[in-house]
């Protein structure tokens, strides 16, 4: 169950008239990345998507099923989501966390096993936290509960990821890092959806893009037709200086 189709779907973003209806499909194989402006509802798209706000119209389908119609148990065995913000409600390390992507395959009181144990092993040393797995989540960084929640989705093997910035807090190499694990996950069938504000990582790394302008218009498509100074320009009402490095644009923004 990994093809998301979208139909004519109008999120509700709080105080804003209906947009654009959106109506696409993220494929298995895909990486779409998600641009817009602070405040333009790629986060309440997000949480629509994973079923956790009703649209105000539309649809959403996991392959081909209603997302409306599914148990929350079932969405979770089928789609992942890296959430922007997340509080750590009771202490928890950070290999006990991690075994939560486990839940959603494990029956009421039955405790996880030894395959769940090396899955949630095998995740945080992909996400270079294996050295913290008997630390309190809440003594890590930024970037190290970063990577934690990244790991614990992995652990979880969503055969779609939803992921809002899931390069918040990350220095440049554990960036580079997760945007290949997704474009991984993405080649080994899975699908990607992920929200960004970096261009150059869009740029890189996504083959389709859906822009979110603030007053509810937006685009979607394939990378190379989006991805053109004017078209971005105006999604952040901000200058922009283009150059090309090893194919793939690179925008530097300008005053
Ligand atoms: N519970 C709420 N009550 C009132 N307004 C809300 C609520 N949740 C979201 N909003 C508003 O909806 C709009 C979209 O928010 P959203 O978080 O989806 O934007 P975003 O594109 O993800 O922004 P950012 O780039 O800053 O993360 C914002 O103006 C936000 O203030």
């Amino acid at each position: 169950m990994n093809r998301l189709e979208i139909s004519e779907l109008v999120v509700d973003v709080p105080g804003r008239r209906d947009g654009r209806p959106l109506s696409l499909s993220v494929e298995p194989g895909q990486v779409w990345g998600v641009l817009g402006p602070n405040g333009a509802g790629k986060t309440t798209l997000l949480h629509t998507l994973a079923g956790l706000r009703a649209p105000r119209a539309g649809e959403i389908r996991l392959d081909g099923r209603p997302l409306a119609t599914l148990k929350r148990r079932q969405v979770a065995q089928h789609l992942g989501l890296v959430f922007q913000e997340r509080q750590d409600g009771f202490p928890a390390t950070v290999l006990e966390t991690a075994l939560i992507g486990r839940h959603p395959y494990l029956s009421p009181w039955r405790m996880e096993g030894g395959e769940d144990l090396r899955l949630a092993q095998a995740a945080l040393e992909r996400l270079d936290v294996a050295h913290l797995a008997d630390r309190l989540v809440s003594t890590l960084s930024g970037g190290e509960r970063q990577r934690v929640a990244i790991a614990t989705v992995l652990t979880q093997a969503p055969a779609l990821w939803l992921a809002d910035e899931p390069t918040n807090h990350l220095d440049l190499h554990h960036q580079t890092e997760v945007m290949a694990l997704l474009a991984e996950q993405a080649a080994e069938g899975r699908a990607v959806m992920m929200c960004l504000h970096d261009l150059n990582l869009a740029s890189r790394w996504c083959d389709h893009l859906l822009l979110l302008y603030p007053d509810g218009e937006a685009c979607w498509g394939p990378s190379d037709a989006l991805l053109v100074p004017a078209a971005l320009e105006r999604l952040y009402g901000q200058r922009l200086a283009t150059a090309e490095i090893g194919g793939a644009p690179v925008f530097v923004p300008v005053r």
